[in-house]
Parts: structure tokens; C-alpha cells; sequence
């Protein structure tokens, strides 16, 4: 320690406060990192990494960042999972008597972000916390950037695991004591940091004590928190992490919101992704999503709603006719919906400004933004004043235009601030001494202007120029060529390769008054600003209220604009157990079709006489199509929205399973079949009777004796379920499925119809009542490209196996001889399988005249309008 500079000695002494941070000391301009934080630093940074004190035996690396860009930065570093801690100046420099001192003034984690830089304007940012207590496990959320804070009990291991993937937190604090045997799972699930906190913050009575002491209460049961203790020690741990990383006193957490499990509809995390509620599997990401379709929001907030909308389905009917009724209201008031997208998309994230201005990081943008937003508030008012009923009206209820914050921004701030590095963002007739200095600063200008042209008049120098930099303060430029003509009393500064620099007594006089006043106007702005920032903090419960208000309604606005746009129908929501719909479409594949070239749909199911529906057909007709719209019609009205149908009826479903498509998971050292057989047992354990299970081709992950058996028996259960059965769509190639029909009241069978034509098949995409027993997958494999002599030889094993399995049994040998039998049958000029007959003209024309052209695709109409003609006309032959 000895030979360590007092500098570097405080540096370390700072650091041991923060050892899992990285630390960004202050040092002038810049923000040094030093040691270890420096080498992993320049790495992300992709900054160069230096080294303090280069001729001693152990230098020390460093790297640093200049500090009016150091945001920027720490978003990287944040970004990349790091803890950083910004440790500053807490005095002036000048007045500093020894080494400066210094203090880490905030810490920021993934989860502790405020800085717009940092922030998915779309998405919270939410920051958890679990703990178990007798056997319940309490989760606790909060956003930093919102002060949204909720908290949820569940009693089992398995159930708060699927709640934090619903949640999807960015950091999650532990227990370093008790931690959970889920944790690799969690974290090989998506990108989360885990940050390991001292038992001491999830102590029951202390957690109770800092909540009960933060939200100034006497007792946790207004918020509704009695019993629940296991959430108490989460939410208090949270706030002990907010404390310990200096988050100011986060006055705009103002509330911690309990709610039920059973509030909400349940989504796993595989249902999730297989519906592409929030990320497409093709794309990857939003594009393709139903949110994607949805979200027509225009302000940040509203996004976040609408997200917050779709991770929790409602499952109150009272709140789901709400929304709906506003949703109705609006989509029947054209214009009026017009004049408050014109207005909702002037505002900004004023909830997130007023996340800024708590933790007293908000800068004089922020406030003009907030100004700005501030500006739409009468004027959406004037908007819903329209409007006489449900939560419409309960928004425009006790409507505050927060005219006075406005005002008193508009006083104080320039129209359009600069950053606040540069100063001059506060109005001089703010404050009269401001206006003073501002006038002196502002006279330098002309001072200096004049003075150029006064001595360039004196010496006889055209080009002399005064000027500034900010090493040698004002002063004077004197072109090589016209050295002679410099006056004694000039004195010389810097020699450049064409020029000379001198200074002047009187120029000099004239800077340290210019300078005085510039420092003066900086302290008087820097004070102005924060007064107006504290000011408005203590205004943050009417800024936090209108936030919300604003994100309902842009939420509301959003599904009524999506219906609007989109054609959707108001679904009757209710408690029967029905689902019926009539003439519905797939909200997303929609978008990706010519208009008008989606084919609607029928659907219905019941819990007396149809409850699993077999859904047989060939590949490629729109099987799964169908399954995924029906599930995505049911969210959709369960948040309230519309639905892409004519007509629906909906019994409220409290949970929708999926079991979709063929995927592994080699990271998670799981195999196809795995995952598939892991999904299924979840629905067979956890479904209810008024669930909604979507089952597309299970059992295909294994041989096909397996795998028909165990979808069989599936069925057969999901029909059995706790002795009233489970409403299910089963989309499957397993044509002997459709004999459950026949043993089991409820399973009804249906098809998506095609015709074949030759050796072609038409889609028509429309489901129709029974079962079908082809599955066409080598002319759809034709149709994907594989090469003809690949699909002739696949032609010629069918055969073989068919006759396997109905001609006399055994070997090869007789395979081979039924297969030459058949192709002896085959008329020589006629396509294959299909085409053993040879259609008169007379039953094409039939077969055109039977043609439902209105109910086909345009293009599958032209396509088998243009088969049967080219078939006419060689029959005709
Ligand atoms: N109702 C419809 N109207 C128009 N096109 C549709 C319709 N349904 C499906 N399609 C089109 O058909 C394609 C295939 O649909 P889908 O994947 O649902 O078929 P599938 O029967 O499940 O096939 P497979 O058995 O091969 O999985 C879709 O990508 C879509 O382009």
C-alpha cells in the first residue's frame, strides 16, 4: 500500500465498497477504469487499454472513457451483464484542498436501469426477486424505469418458474443461502442475470419493515399483502437492492401490487412460443408475432400495456366486457379515434421521464419531452369527453391536464435544449441574475468581434483572428507572413507550422470575467434545473396517474384501430364452456396473403357432443393453420380485443396448452422426442375441464407404432379427463385416429379438404366434417422440389409397403411382384395412381360445374379451372 499514490489508494478503497462492480472513476474529462475492470472494460468497449505509471515494474492497466459521452458506455457494459458503479466528484475541484473527493453516486445493473439508452422502449424492464417461506414461493417484480412493483404467491417450485419465464425479468435476485434447484434451468431459458444478495435482505420482519418504512405506512395490509410472507421477503429484498445500489429514495414506487395466480389465463412458456405471441419463429423476432398485428400503439407506454395484455389474459369476464365496450366505442367513432392517435402519438414515455426524474437522473431533454407530452393531455380530454360510459368514461374520470407542471416547465426551459454538458438550456429571463450573466456571455461574442476588427485596424493585419480553445483560453492568430508586423506588447504562445498565437493583458482581463460569467451561468442553470426537477418529483403521483391513464387508453385505442383496419368482430365472451366460430382467419398469416385470399373458417366445440375434434387432411392443407387461429382467436378476446371472425362465442378458457411442431433442444440435452413427450405430460398433468388443448401431430418424434398409440391413448384421455373431458383440437397424419370417432361419444372427426386432380392436389384450406385416410405427402414433396427420380422410387416403396399391408404378407419378393402387377394395370399414357380411369369430357364438365369457386382461393380456383381444361381438351382428343 505504501508505495501506492493517495489517489490510487482512494481509487481501491472505493472499489473494495463494490467489488462486483465495475468501477468508472472520475478523473477530469474522463472516466478511468483500472486493474481488471480496465481489461475486461476495453474488451467490450473495443477501447484501447493503457497503463497507468508505464515505468514502474507493475503498471497498472487502464482505459477510460470521456464522461459527457460515458452513457453511451455503460449501456455497453450494462448490456454485456456487468454491475457498474459510477463513482464522481463530489466536490469542486478548485476549492478541493488535497485530493478531490470522491463518491460512487449510482450503481446500475440490468435491472436497475433507467437511461433511455439502456431500455427497450416496448418492453419493461423488470428487476425480481424470489423466496420461499414454509413451503410458498413469493415472487416480487419491480420496474425501476416505471415504478411498476407487483408481487404473486404460488405453492410450488414448478409454478414461480413458469411465472418468472411469463415475466421474463432481466436480473433476478437469490438467496446466496438458498438457491433454487431451477436456476441453470432458468438461465439456459433466456438472458437473465442471477446476482446472488445477503440472507439478511430477505429477512421476513426487516423486508416488512423497509417496505412498511418506504411506502410510509403503518401496516402492509392496504396493499392486500396479508399472509404473504414469502412475497413480503422477495419485494423487501428488492428494495434493499435498490437502496444498496443508491437509487435515491425511488419516490415514484409507490405501490406494490399483489395479485392471484388465477387471475390470469395460463400460458406456459411453450404455448407461448409455439402461438408466436411476442417472436416469430420464422423471422426470429417481433415481425410475424401477434403482438406485431396488435400493437398499433403510439407512445411507448401504450406498447408496454398492450405487451402486459398478452402475457396476462383476463379471465374476468366483468374486466374482458370493459375493455371490449371500449374497444366498441371507439372502433364506432371514427373520427374521434382519429383525433387521439393525432394526439397519443405527441406524447412520450413520460412514464419513464418521471422514472428519471425520481432517481434524479432526468436532463433538460427529458423535461422538454415531458413538456411536449404534457401539451396533448386537454386535448385528449377534449377527445373522450365524447364518450358516456365504461372504462372510457373511468378514464377521463378525475382527467388532470397537469397544466401547471407545463407552465412551469415552459418558464423555466428553452424551447429546444441542448444537452446539459453545454449549458444554456434554462431561459434567461428565468431568474435575474441568469438573465445578467447570460447578457455578458452573450456580449463576449460582439466584445470579441470588435476587438478583432479593432486590432486588426491597429497592426495592419487583415487576417489576425481572435479566438478560443479550451487549453490556452482567448487569443490571437497571426498569419507567418505577417510575424513582422506584431506588436511588442503581443505576447507570444504557441508557434503552429503557418501561424503564431499571442495573448493579450486586455484580452486576457477580458477572459477571467468571461469566464467567471460563463461558470456563474452554469451554477445558476445546473441549481435552476434541479429545483425544477425536485419540484416536479414531488409532482410525480399526478405525472405517474396521467402516465397510466394514457397507456390504457393507447392500449385500448390500439386493439380498436387493429379491429378497425383489420375487420375484426366483437366475440360474445362468456362462462358456457362453447367455443364457436364462424368464418374465421388466422390474424397473422392474414397479413401475409393477398387480400381477401385467406379462406375462412368454421369451428366449434362444445363440452356435450363435440369436445376433441380429430383433424385429419393432407400435409401442406392447413391443419396446423387452423388449430393456432382458433387458440389465438380465444387470447385475442380474452384481452378484450376483437377477432378476426364473423361471429364468435367464447366460454372463458383458463389456460390454452400447445403441443406443436418438432423441435430440439440439443442445448438442453433434450431430443426431438423428448421435448414433445415432456410437453404432452405437462398438458396431461396440469390441464383442466376448461382448458383449451391444442395437440398438432404428436407421437410423429418416434417410430410409428409408438407414436400412433401413444397419441391414441392421449386422446382417448384428454376425452376421459377427470370424467367431463377437456375441449381439444388434434391435428394428426395418423389416420387411424378417426376410429376413436366411432368408440368415443364426444371425439368428432373433420378434414381440411383438397381435391387431387391427376397427379396434383388442389388446396382448398377449408375444414370440413369427417375424416380423410391420405395424406398426399409425395405429391407435396414434389411440390417442394425433391427430384422425380427420388419421388418415382418413393411412389414405388408406397406401393410396396401398401401391398405389404393389405396384399398377402411377407417379403420382398411378393412386394415386388404385386408392384409389377400394378404398373402392368397402368394405362400407359396416364399419370400415375390417380389416373387408372379415363375421364370422359362429360364428367369433367361435372366435375367444373361442382367446383364452390366462391369458397376457394383465387389461385386454387385458377389453378384447378386450368387443370380441367387442359384434362377437357385432351380428352377431347
Ligand atoms: N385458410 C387458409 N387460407 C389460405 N391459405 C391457407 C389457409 N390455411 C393454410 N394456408 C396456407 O397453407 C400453408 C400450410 O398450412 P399448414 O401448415 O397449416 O398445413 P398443415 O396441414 O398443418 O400441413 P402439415 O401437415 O404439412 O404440417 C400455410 O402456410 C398457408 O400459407
Amino acid at each position: 500500500m505504501q508505495k501506492l499514490t493517495p489517489m490510487m489508494q482512494q481509487y481501491l478503497e472505493i472499489k473494495a465498497e463494490f467489488p462486483d462492480a465495475l468501477l468508472l472513476y472520475r478523473m477530469g474529462d474522463f472516466y478511468e477504469l483500472f486493474l481488471d475492470d480496465a481489461v475486461k472494460a476495453a474488451k467490450i468497449l473495443d477501447i484501447a487499454l493503457t497503463s497507468r505509471d508505464k515505468q514502474a515494474e507493475n503498471p497498472v492497466p487502464m482505459c477510460g472513457v470521456p464522461y459527457h459521452a460515458a452513457e453511451n458506455y455503460i449501456v455497453k457494459l450494462v448490456d454485456a451483464g456487468h454491475k457498474v458503479a459510477v463513482c464522481d466528484q463530489v466536490e469542486d475541484p478548485r476549492q478541493a484542498k488535497g485530493l478531490v473527493r470522491r463518491e460512487v453516486t449510482r450503481v446500475i445493473t440490468p435491472g436497475l436501469v433507467v437511461e433511455q439508452q439502456n431500455l427497450a422502449a416496448a418492453s419493461p424492464n423488470y428487476l425480481a426477486a424470489v423466496a420461499e417461506n414454509s413451503g410458498r414461493q413469493g415472487l416480487a417484480y419491480l420496474d425501476i424505469s416505471t415504478g411498476e412493483f407487483k408481487v404473486v404467491e404460488l405453492d410450488a417450485e414448478s409454478t414461480v418458474f413458469d411465472e418468472i419465464l411469463r415475466v421474463a425479468p432481466r436480473e433476478l435476485l437469490v438467496d446466496e443461502h438458498a438457491r433454487p434447484a431451477w436456476l441453470d434451468q432458468l438461465q439456459r431459458r433466456f438472458e437473465v442475470t442471477v446476482t446472488f444478495v445477503d440472507s439478511d435482505a430477505f429477512d421476513r420482519r426487516r423486508a416488512e419493515k423497509r417496505l412498511i418504512e418506504h411506502f410510509k405506512v403503518h401496516s402492509l395490509d392496504g396493499f392486500g399483502l396479508q399472509n404473504m410472507k414469502a412475497g413480503i421477503q422477495a419485494a423487501g429484498a428488492i428494495l434493499h437492492y435498490a437502496r444498496a445500489n443508491r437509487l435515491g429514495d425511488c419516490s415514484h414506487v409507490r405501490s406494490l401490487l399483489p395479485y392471484h395466480p388465477h387471475d390470469y389465463m395460463t400460458l406456459d412458456e411453450a404455448t407461448v412460443r409455439n402461438l408466436e405471441i411476442f417472436r416469430s419463429a420464422t423471422f426470429g423476432n417481433r415481425k410475424g408475432s401477434l403482438l406485431d398485428v396488435i400493437d398499433r400503439t403510439k407512445t411507448p407506454m401504450g406498447a408496454r400495456k398492450i405487451q402486459e395484455w398478452l402475457r396476462f389474459p383476463l379471465l374476468d369476464l366483468e374486466r374482458i366486457l370493459a375493455r371490449q365496450e371500449a374497444v366498441g366505442e371507439l372502433v364506432e367513432r371514427p373520427a374521434v379515434m382519429a383525433r387521439l392517435a393525432d394526439h397519443l402519438s405527441r406524447i412520450q414515455d413520460m412514464e419513464r421521464i418521471l422514472g428519471r426524474i425520481s432517481v434524479g437522473s432526468a436532463q433538460p431533454r427529458d423535461l422538454a419531452a415531458l413538456r411536449k407530452s404534457l401539451r396533448s393531455l386537454p386535448e385528449i380530454r377534449k377527445a373522450l369527453a365524447e364518450h358516456e360510459g365504461g372504462m372510457l368514461k373511468e378514464i377521463s374520470a378525475d382527467w388532470d391536464d397537469l397544466s401547471d407542471l407545463a407552465e412551469r416547465i415552459e418558464k423555466t426551459l428553452v424551447e429546444d435544449p441542448p444537452a446539459a454538458a453545454a449549458g444554456g438550456y434554462i431561459r434567461a429571463d428565468a431568474h435575474p441574475e441568469l438573465e445578467q450573466v447570460t447578457r455578458l456571455s452573450r456580449d463576449a461574442k460582439g466584445w470579441m468581434l470588435n476587438y478583432e476588427a479593432r486590432e486588426r485596424e491597429r497592426t495592419g493585419i487583415g487576417s489576425l483572428k481572435v479566438r478560443y480553445n479550451k487549453i490556452f483560453g482567448y487569443f490571437i492568430e497571426v498569419s507567418r507572413a505577417n510575424l513582422s508586423l506584431v506588436p511588442d506588447h503581443y505576447v507570444r504562445k504557441q508557434t503552429l507550422v503557418n501561424a503564431e498565437r499571442f495573448i493579450t493583458d486586455e484580452l486576457k482581463t477580458f477572459e477571467s470575467q468571461v469566464l467567471e460569467a460563463d461558470a456563474r451561468r452554469m451554477e445558476l442553470e445546473e441549481a435552476i434545473f434541479r429545483e425544477l426537477r425536485n419540484w416536479l418529483a414531488g409532482q410525480g403521483h399526478r405525472i405517474q396517474k396521467m402516465s397510466r391513464k394514457v397507456a390504457e387508453l393507447d392500449g385500448l385505442h390500439s386493439l380498436a384501430e387493429t379491429a378497425a383496419l383489420n375487420d375484426y368482430r366483437r366475440p360474445i365472451v362468456d362462462h358456457s364452456g362453447d367455443l364457436s366460430i364462424r368464418e374465421s382467419r388466422h390474424p397473422v398469416i392474414e397479413h401475409f396473403m393477398e387480400d381477401g385470399s385467406f379462406v375462412p373458417n368454421d369451428l366449434e366445440l362444445n363440452q356435450e357432443a363435440q369436445q376433441v375434434l380429430i383433424i385429419t387432411g393432407p400435409n401442406m392443407a392447413g391443419k396446423s393453420t387452423i388449430l393456432r387461429q382458433c387458440a389465438l382467436i380465444v387470447l385475442l378476446a380474452q384481452i378484450g380485443s376483437f377477432v378476426p371472425a364473423e361471429r364468435a362465442r367464447i366460454g372463458i378458457v383458463d389456460r390454452i396448452f400447445t403441443r406443436v411442431g418438432a423441435s430440439d433442444d440439443l442445448a438442453r440435452g433434450r431430443s426431438t422426442f423428448m421435448v414433445e413427450m415432456q410437453e404432452t405430460a405437462n398438458i396431461l398433468r396440469t390441464a383442466t375441464p376448461r382448458s383449451l388443448v391444442i395437440l398438432d401431430e404428436i407421437g410423429r418424434g418416434t417410430s410409428t407404432f409408438d407414436g400412433m398409440s401413444l397419441a391414441w391413448a392421449v386422446a382417448e384421455h384428454l376425452h376421459n379427463y377427470q370424467g367431463v373431458g377437456v375441449k381439444t383440437l388434434f391435428a394428426t397424419h395418423y389416420h387411424e385416429l378417426t376410429e376413436l370417432a366411432e368408440r368415443l361419444p364426444r371425439v368428432k372427426n373433420f378434414n381440411v379438404a383438397v381435391k387431387e386432380w391427376e397427379d396434383d392436389i388442389l388446396f382448398f384450406h377449408k375444414l370440413v366434417p369427417g375424416g380423410t385416410n391420405r395424406s398426399y405427402g409425395i405429391q407435396v414433396a414434389r411440390l417442394a422440389g425433391i427430384p422425380g427420380e427420388v419421388i418415382d422410387r418413393a411412389r414405388e416403396i408406397l406401393i410396396q409397403l401398401e401391398a405389404g399391408k393389405h396384399g398377402p404378407p411377407g417379403g420382398v419378393a411378393e412386394a415386388l411382384t404385386h408392384r409389377r402387377k400394378v404398373r402392368a394395370a397402368r394405362p400407359k399414357e396416364a399419370g400415375f395412381q390417380l389416373s387408372l380411369f379415363r375421364p370422359t369430357a362429360e364428367w369433367i364438365q361435372e366435375q367444373i360445374l361442382a367446383l364452390d369457386l366462391d369458397r376457394m382461393t383465387p389461385l386454387a380456383a385458377l389453378q384447378t379451372l386450368y387443370a380441367l381444361k387442359e384434362r377437357l381438351a385432351r380428352s377431347e382428343l
